[in-house]
């Protein structure tokens, strides 16, 4: 199998309803892109469009060196021949064939590939035992782990995830997403991951494209797409920074983890990690709270020292954002603008972020 030198290159126009998706995407070829977007965006919409799915949709889709679609010159290559790996929020697999033979379906076609490594996929999503089951016994979490093992196997050189764990209970959700993370360093085919979940996001994405009403807002790093102060009130509770750092200490009696991070080091809850292990946080911006002076008597766990960056309107008229650097780290606090006032706070001031510990549980 080749990979591919560049992405996906997406330029698609097209209407659904009251829906106009006019998107213009491009994206890395590794790693894991997040399409996010409050709920009737057009996220699912657009990764149709990409698949081809939505045969009425006008524009060019490019593969790395592979033309999908280019309108001008009537190119279409059908769903079929892109090889995709398709996971829906929904499991579509063979219901009444057994684990393996759903798995080795498509497999099979790819011709057992041997980059593929099937057992190792197998015992990654806790499959192992299920393979003689048949897939109508199985729970909604174990069938959407065939489903993805089965997308995998495909050999497909893209990955389209549609909220795969929206349908799944918090169990579920939270199993499904460990399974994926640790699929990600192993993952050699970029995958595009639906969903409207920010915690997910921030957990598995390399990259972001923020989508709202139809169109593609803001596209990057998690970090830098998340901390902007010109977005659309719909995606305002997403708002914050990721922490991505290595942890530093664990206090077992408290059961809390420090996380050393540029910007100084932040307690959390503990959830087994390990002593050295890189971990990502997500710090929401109406989480923070700005004080003037390190304040000795608070309940807040962490206090980052940072300077004021910028400050803008939140898109609700009492509320501004505050964009902060802690040594080199972006941070973000959502406050009241009276607060502002009150603290006579400006651009380039020094001043302390307070942060739950409780806010920062993954
Ligand atoms: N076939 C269709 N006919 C009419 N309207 C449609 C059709 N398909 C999608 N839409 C509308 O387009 C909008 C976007 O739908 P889409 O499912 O792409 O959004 P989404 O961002 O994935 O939302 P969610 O997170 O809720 O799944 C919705 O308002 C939906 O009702």
């Amino acid at each position: 199998m080749t990979e591919a030198a560049h992405g996906l290159d997406a330029k698609l126009a097209l209407r659904r309803g009251a829906l106009v998706l006019d998107v213009d995407i491009a994206l890395p070829a590794r790693g894991i892109t997040a399409l996010f977007g409050p709920s009737g965006a057009g996220k699912s919409t657009c990764l149709r469009a990409i698949a081809g799915l939505e045969r009425d949709g006008v524009g060019r889709v490019s593969f790395g060196h592979d033309v999908w679609q280019d309108s001008s010159r009537r190119i279409f290559v059908p769903p079929h021949r892109r090889r995709l790996g398709y996971v829906f929020q929904e499991p579509s697999l063979f219901i009444h064939h057994s684990v393996a033979g759903n798995l080795d379906y498509g497999y099979r076609r790819a011709r057992r590939p041997a980059h593929l490594d099937r057992e190792g996929m197998i015992d990654r999503f806790g499959l192992r035992a299920l393979l003689d089951r048949r897939v109508g016994t199985l729970s909604g979490g174990e069938r959407q782990r065939v489903s993805m093992v089965r997308a995998l196997l495909s050999d497909p050189a893209l990955l389209l995830f549609d909220e795969p764990l929206s349908a799944l209970d918090t169990t579920a959700r939270a199993d499904l997403l460990g399974c994926l993370e640790r699929l990600h360093g192993t993952l050699r085919v970029p995958m595009i991951y639906v969903s409207h979940n920010i915690d997910e996001v921030v957990r598995l994405a390399d990259h972001i494209v923020l989508l709202d009403d139809g169109h593609v807002v803001a596209q990057g790093s998690p970090q830098d797409t998340l901390t902007r102060l010109d977005l659309p009130p719909a995606l305002g509770e997403a708002l914050g920074s990721v922490v991505e750092g290595a942890v530093s200490g664990i206090d077992t009696h408290d059961q809390l983890i420090e996380l050393a991070f540029a910007g100084g080091t932040l307690s959390l809850p503990y959830h087994g990690e390990t002593i050295g292990q890189s971990m990502r946080c997500r710090i929401a911006a109406r989480d923070v709270v700005l004080t003037r002076e390190r304040q000795v008597s608070t309940s807040a766990l962490n206090q980052v020292a940072c300077r004021i960056v910028a400050m803008a309107d939140a898109g609700v008229s009492s509320q501004c954002l505050v964009q902060l650097d802690a040594s080199g780290a972006a941070l973000l606090a959502r406050i009241t603008r009276r607060s502002w006032h009150a603290l006579g706070l400006s651009a380039g001031d020094e001043v302390w972020a307070q942060v739950k510990a409780v806010a920062l549980g993954a």
